[in-house]
This record gives structure tokens, C-alpha cells and sequence, in this order.
């Protein structure tokens, strides 16, 4: 758990606990055993501490925070015994050093590090503070501006970063243990006073107090309900106004709030359902243990609309050589123009720029209308309009074309994979892959396999997502898959709450003061609203082929809302025309403000539909926007298109702008209590008998039957109703 060993002068603590070193108790005990057998050995004049498998620590065992009292407990003491012991300790920084880990290198008196190592203090992601004196420690270093940026964001940074911060000493670019056994032999006997961090002042900044309300209102701003920010910001404005211990008292106290908070349960839910994703598995028994993903050394990407042009981004900045194509020259040189803006932006936000992404190479990056250049890829992303006969003609010519090994794949947020598929000769090989919009931002990349996409394919796809440092979430091909299908219901939802008396910045009030980014209608204002307009018409559910006679609030029997049809007939499509549910500044503009002509017009439509208003109060709007949501999760979850609720959760977090502290859609319901959610679902299903999305699904009524279980106890209880089929 950490092996001590005695060279020369200097005794060596390696920290043991593969895959990432983290902080168990066990590998405390180990670290301070080492330390006690230094410091009682005469023969030591020194310590290097260092990591197994060139990764000095990634912090305290988070799945350890289950048992909180005896982890934190062993760990500040730690830190302190080590700071305060009389011979010299250095640590050796390589791969990471993060949270716990940095702390534990912080009570050292010298720190080196190998110029790849990144540091930081992440726990503020995990919903905590840094609670082994590091909130008192780093400012003490490195001043409180930087301290307090890293702590409050939990952003990792490089050594280069490091050295010029003061954070190491010394970086270097070959072997780290050998530097860091050299710099001990060379400070023993030297004064270690000057390097006890507890005993520094924290440097002064001129105005501290202005500065720090300054700060706080940008955590605040930035925080958007999650508690962590603000309570790290605490803990470090203690530093600048109590000494070391008293400071330290403090920052354990807020440990201690934010450890009992259920968003720290939240967040850490979502660090281990983001990585529980990657090992996924279909109904068909193809699973990533067995899948073998094939090399992708060259892309082709087709369509360079707003989609077309994030994804080649993305694909550029992964180093993937590929061949971006349009229909004509006219678009061509649009989309080039465009990707070449966006590629500079980046270049710019990147060490070494545009020399490192190399996007000027034709070798690298090339432009053509010509489908012959893609003889040769390993991988094609279709991104074009979404439209199925498009779609098929174009798949259909890929299959001609494409060498056989080729992954045909085809960016759509809803349609079927299986009918794309027909089109070609290897439906084997063909896959969704659904990136979101601004694609070379967006974390998400939902990964769908239809009825006869191979293992290969799936793992295949997951690599790319790793490649593109996204979050590959595998799900099975309905309409809408799960990130849409589970959107249609919450905001259909906010679109009946308009009609029965409810008003746009209300109801997105309400769910941004949840945490979403944005609310329903500024978020379909953002999106565009003739995208929906337009998969409507093709449903047949508005337009010209709409029946003669079908009555204006329902279609095939269930409760139907016109009201957005009616936006678009006025071509209102939101911000890109300068009105929607909100006005605009101008076409394009995104200051959204309220609009008195859609007031009058909704109040115009109730009339005329016999609609009467009523108040809707806040509990009301969040419950049926949030439960029908979760309700089409249920439903997913039955019917095997997602293996698990982790999928859904991922998917809502990067794909959706979930507050991540509330853990997800699904997460969210197992906190509010299942019970609680049918009861709700079945009240509001009473009183609108045509919504099928308040009907509560079968499976949320199963689960709900049996109380209460855990949410990883979920899918146990499908099979069981399975078997029971
Ligand atoms: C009485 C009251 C007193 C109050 C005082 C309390 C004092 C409390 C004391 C200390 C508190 C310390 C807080 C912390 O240190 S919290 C932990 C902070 N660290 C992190 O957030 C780092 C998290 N990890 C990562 O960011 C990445 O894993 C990284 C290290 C960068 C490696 O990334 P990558 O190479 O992509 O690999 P994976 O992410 O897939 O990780 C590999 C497996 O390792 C597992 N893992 C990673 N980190 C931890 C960890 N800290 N604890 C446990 N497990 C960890 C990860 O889950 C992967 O495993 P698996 O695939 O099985 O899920």
C-alpha cells in the first residue's frame, strides 16, 4: 500500500494502490509508518515520497467517502506530521497529483515534478473541499488569486503552470525520482522553517477584501446552486483572515457541511456513472470486455452545416487526418470559411496553436465535393440535413464507394438507424452517432446501435469518443433515442403549462432555478424552433398533410399543443429570426427578453380555445417538466434501449445541461423517493386522462411497489418482471 526503502541517505515512501494511487486507509497507515521509520532511523537524512506506476497520487479513495470520519481524520494529521518533521521531504511528482494527493505534496518541504505531471484540487467537482489543510496551504504558496481559481474550479494544471505559479520547485524532463533523491541530498541540514507552508503568511493583494467580494460573486454566478464553489471560497477567505489552525478548524467544519450534502453524493454518483458507461453492454450480449475496437487513421466527415463543421473541429483536434465533404463548391467554401474560424479559435486556446493542430496540411485536413476521396477512410460521419431519403442516398453511395472495412456512421438525433442502414450493403457496419451542438464543445456523444450493427462497430465507436475526449454513452435505436426521446415529454409539459395559464420566462425560471443552463423556451428559441416544425410536418402531425377536420389540440387522441406550429407560421424560429417564445435585439441577437405580443397572443389562443387560466405555482411547473421526463426514462429502461439509469444520467449531465449536482434524471428520482414521483405522476395523469407521458410506466410502478431500492438495484428488478413474462 506504500513500500518504504532505505538508500543511502534518503529513505523512499512509494505510494501503492493501483490503478491511480488513491488515498485508502490503508496506504495512510503505510505513509505514516514510513515516515515514523524515517524519522527514527539516524541513518535517514532525508525522505522522497513518490507513486507506483509513474502517478505520485489521484487523492483520498473516493469510494472511501462512505466512511468519511476515519479517512478524514488520518489524512490532515498526515500532512502535518510530514510538514513538521526535521529531515527534509521531497516529493516526486509524476502523472498526477490530485486533490488528497497535492495535499499530501504540499506538507512536503520541496516539490518536483516531471514536466507531464498535472496537479490540482478537483474535490469541489466531487461536491467537497480540499479537507487535508490544502484550502490554508496552497494560498500560503502560490497567493490567493491562483489558489483560489484552482480550488474553486478544481481545474488540473500542468507542471509548466505549476513551476511559473511557485507550486513546484522544479520540473524536469526525464527521470523525477532520480531529480527529487538529488534535490534531498543536496537540502539535508539546510533550515526546513522557511519551507513549512503552515508557517508563511498568506501573501498580501492589494484591496484583499474588494478582490474577495469580487471572487465570491463570480463563484456565485458560476455555481448555479451547487454549494462546493462557495463553500471552498470560504475556507480559503479563512486563510487570508485566521492563522493556520484556526483556518484549518474552519475548513473542516465546511468539509463536514459539504460531506453531509447530498449534492457531494450526487456528484460523486456522477464521477463513477460517467466511467461505469464505458463498459457497455447490449441486449444481444456484445459488451465492451469482448468488442474489439478497429484503428481509425483516417476520417471523412460529409456536410459542412453547423453539425458538419463542430464535428470536423473535433476530429482535427484529435489529430484524426480526414477529408471533410459538401455537394457543391458554393457550400464548400461556406463550411471551409467556417471550420477554418472555428480551428483558429481553438488553435489560440492551445499551447503551440496552430503548429500543433497543423490544420493548413492537405494531408491533414482536406476539402473536396469529390465522394471518390472517401475510398480510402477507415470511418465516415454523415452530417447532413436531417432528412431520411437524403440520408439513404447518401449511405446508399457510401456502400459503393467506402473500402468494405469502412464504419459508416451517421450523425442524427432521431432518426432510424435500421432505415439508413437498408440502404447499404453492410447494415453491420453502420451506427449512429449523435454529437451535440456546438459539437467540438459538447462532452456528449450518444452512440447508437441498430438491429444488425456489429460488436466492432460499438467498440469502435466508443474509441472514437475516447479519442475526441468525449463521453461515449451506447444506446439501443427508437425515435429520439434516449436524450430526445426523454426531452419531448418535459417539453411538451412546458408547453401545455403556457397553455393553461403559464408564461415562458416562468416556467424557464423555474427550471433554471433548479440548475438547468436554460429553460425549455429559451433553450428551443436557441436550438431553432422550425427544427421541430420541420420533423413535425414529416410526422404529419402539422402541415399540409394534416387530415381535413382534425381537431387543433389533438392528434390520434392524445392532448396536442399547435401553439409552437403557430410560432413558426409567423416565422418566428427563435433567436436566428429575433423572435420566438422570447424577443430578441435582432436576428441572431441572445439577449432574450419577454415578449408583450406573445402574451397577447397566448391569452388570445385561450380564448378562443375555451382555456381557462389559472395560476400554476412553481411545485407544479418543476414536478410535471421533471417527472414526465423521468417517467419516459422508466419506460426506456424497460424496453432495454439503455442498459442501465447511469446511461441516462451521462447523457442528461453532457448532453442536456442537467445541474450535475443534482446527479441526473434518474439519480434526482431516487433521491425524491420513487413512491413520492408515482404519486405525483398519478395525480397529474388524473387530471390530464389525454397526456400518455404523465402515465406513470410500469416500471416506475414496480419499483415504487417494492419501496424504495437503491438505484443500482433497478435493473435487477426488469429481469425479474422479465422472467416473470
Ligand atoms: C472529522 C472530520 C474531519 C474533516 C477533514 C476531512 C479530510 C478529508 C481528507 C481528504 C480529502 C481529500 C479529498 C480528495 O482527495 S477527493 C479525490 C480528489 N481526486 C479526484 O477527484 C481525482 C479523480 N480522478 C480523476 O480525475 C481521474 O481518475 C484521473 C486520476 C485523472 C485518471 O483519469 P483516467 O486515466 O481517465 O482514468 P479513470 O478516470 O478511468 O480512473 C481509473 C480508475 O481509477 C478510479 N479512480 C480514479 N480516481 C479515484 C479516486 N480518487 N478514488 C477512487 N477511485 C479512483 C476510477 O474510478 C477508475 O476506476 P473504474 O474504471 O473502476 O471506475
Amino acid at each position: 500500500m506504500a513500500q518504504y526503502a532505505r538508500g543511502s541517505a534518503v529513505a523512499v515512501i512509494r505510494l501503492r494502490n493501483p490503478p491511480v494511487n488513491a488515498l485508502s486507509r490503508a496506504v495512510l497507515q503505510a505513509l505514516e509508518d514510513g515516515l515514523k521509520k524515517a524519522d527514527a532511523d539516524p541513518s535517514v537524512k532525508a525522505v522522497m515520497i513518490c507513486g507506483e506506476n509513474g502517478k505520485f497520487s489521484a487523492g483520498a479513495d473516493i469510494r472511501g467517502f462512505s466512511a468519511p470520519k476515519r479517512l478524514g481524520g488520518a489524512l490532515g494529521p498526515i500532512v502535518s506530521l510530514i510538514e513538521s518533521s526535521e529531515k527534509p521531504v521531497v516529493a516526486a511528482i509524476e502523472g498526477v497529483a490530485l486533490g488528497g494527493g497535492l495535499e499530501v505534496a504540499l506538507g512536503c518541504h520541496y516539490r518536483v515534478a516531471h514536466v507531464k505531471a498535472r496537479m490540482g484540487l478537483p474535490e469541489v467537482t466531487l461536491g467537497l473541499l480540499p479537507g487535508a489543510e490544502g484550502t490554508q496551504r496552497l494560498p500560503r504558496l502560490i497567493g490567493v488569486p491562483a489558489a483560489l481559481d484552482m480550488i474553486t474550479t478544481g481545474k488540473h494544471i500542468p507542471a509548466t503552470e505549476a513551476l511559473k505559479l511557485g507550486l513546484v520547485d522544479e520540473i524536469v524532463e526525464e527521470n523525477t525520482i532520480e531529480a527529487a533523491i538529488r534535490l534531498a541530498n543536496k537540502v539535508i541540514g539546510q533550515p526546513l522553517g522557511p519551507r513549512r507552508l503552515s508557517l508563511k503568511p498568506v501573501p498580501k493583494v492589494p484591496n484583499m477584501e474588494a478582490f474577495l467580494d469580487e471572487a465570491l460573486a463570480k463563484v456565485k454566478r458560476q455555481a448555479r446552486g451547487c454549494l462546493a464553489p462557495e463553500l471552498c471560497f470560504q475556507a480559503v477567505r479563512a486563510a487570508t483572515r485566521s492563522p493556520f489552525a484556526e483556518g484549518v478548524r474552519r475548513e473542516r467544519e465546511l468539509f463536514q457541511v459539504l460531506l453531509s450534502s447530498g449534492q457531494a453524493q450526487a456528484l460523486q454518483y456522477a464521477f463513477f456513472a460517467e466511467r461505469a458507461v464505458r463498459r457497455w453492454a447490449t441486449p444481444g450480449g456484445a459488451s465492451w470486455s469482448s468488442a474489439a475496437p478497429q484503428p481509425v487513421r483516417r476520417a471523412a466527415v460529409i456536410g459542412l452545416g453547423t453539425m458538419g463543421r463542430g464535428i470536423v473541429t473535433s476530429l482535427v483536434k484529435a489529430n484524426i487526418p480526414l477529408v471533410a465533404l459538401e455537394q457543391d463548391l458554393e457550400n464548400l467554401n461556406k463550411g471551409r470559411k467556417a471550420v477554418m474560424l472555428l480551428l483558429e479559435r481553438e488553435a489560440m486556446k492551445m499551447e503551440g496553436g496552430a503548429q500543433v493542430l497543423d490544420f493548413h496540411n492537405p494531408a491533414r485536413l482536406q476539402f473536396t465535393v469529390d465522394f471518390d476521396l472517401l475510398r480510402d477512410v477507415d470511418l465516415v460521419i454523415e452530417a447532413v440535413f436531417e432528412n431520411m431519403a437524403l440520408k439513404k442516398e447518401i449511405f446508399h453511395k457510401l456502400s459503393k464507394i467506402c473500402k468494405p472495412g469502412a464504419l459508416l456512421c451517421t450523425n442524427t438525433s432521431a432518426l432510424n438507424i435500421d432505415e439508413i442502414a437498408s440502404a447499404t450493403n453492410r447494415p453491420q457496419q453502420v451506427i449512429g452517432t449523435h454529437f451535440f451542438s456546438p459539437a467540438h464543445v459538447m462532452r456528449l456523444l450518444e452512440i447508437i446501435y441498430g438491429r444488425h450493427t456489429s460488436p466492432t462497430a460499438i467498440a469502435t465507436a466508443m474509441q472514437l469518443a475516447t479519442a475526441l475526449k468525449k463521453v461515449g454513452v451506447v444506446v439501443g435505436n427508437c425515435f429520439g433515442f434516449v436524450g430526445n426521446r426523454m426531452m419531448f415529454p418535459y417539453v411538451q409539459q412546458a408547453v401545455f403549462l403556457l397553455e393553461e395559464g403559464s408564461r415562458p420566462d416562468a416556467v424557464d425560471q423555474v427550471l433554471e432555478d433548479f440548475g438547468f443552463k436554460i429553460g425549455p423556451f429559451r433553450m428551443s428559441d436557441l436550438a431553432g424552433l422550425d427544427v421541430g416544425w420541420r420533423s413535425r410536418k414529416d410526422q404529419g402531425l402539422t402541415g399540409p398533410s394534416l387530415p381535413a377536420g382534425t381537431p387543433a389540440r389533438q392528434r390520434h387522441g392524445q392532448r396536442y399543443s399547435p401553439l409552437p406550429d403557430l410560432l413558426c407560421e409567423r416565422g418566428r424560429f427563435g433567436q436566428k429570426t429575433g423572435k420566438g417564445w422570447y424577443l430578441y435585439e435582432k436576428a441572431g441577437g441572445r439577449t432574450a427578453t419577454p415578449d408583450p405580443w406573445l402574451l397577447n397572443f397566448l391569452s388570445q389562443y385561450r380564448d378562443t380555445h375555451g382555456i381557462r387560466t389559472r395560476f400554476i405555482d412553481q411545485e407544479e411547473i418543476l414536478e410535471r417538466c421533471l417527472f414526465s421526463l423521468i417517467n419516459e426514462g422508466f419506460a426506456i429502461l424497460a424496453e432495454g434501449i439503455a442498459s442501465g439509469p447511469e446511461h441516462l444520467d451521462v447523457i442528461y449531465i453532457n448532453g442536456y445541461g442537467w445541474p450535475k449536482h443534482r446527479g441526473g434524471p434518474m439519480f434526482y428520482a431516487s433521491t425524491v423517493g420513487l413512491p413520492r414521483v408515482l404519486a405525483k405522476l398519478q395525480k397529474y395523469s388524473e387530471a390530464h386522462p389525454d397526456v400518455p407521458g404523465l402515465q406513470p410506466s410500469a416500471f416506475l410502478k414496480k419499483l415504487a411497489a417494492v419501496g424504495n431500492p437503491p438505484l443500482k438495484e433497478w435493473m435487477s428488478y426488469l429481469s425479474q418482471q422479465s422472467s416473470k413474462l
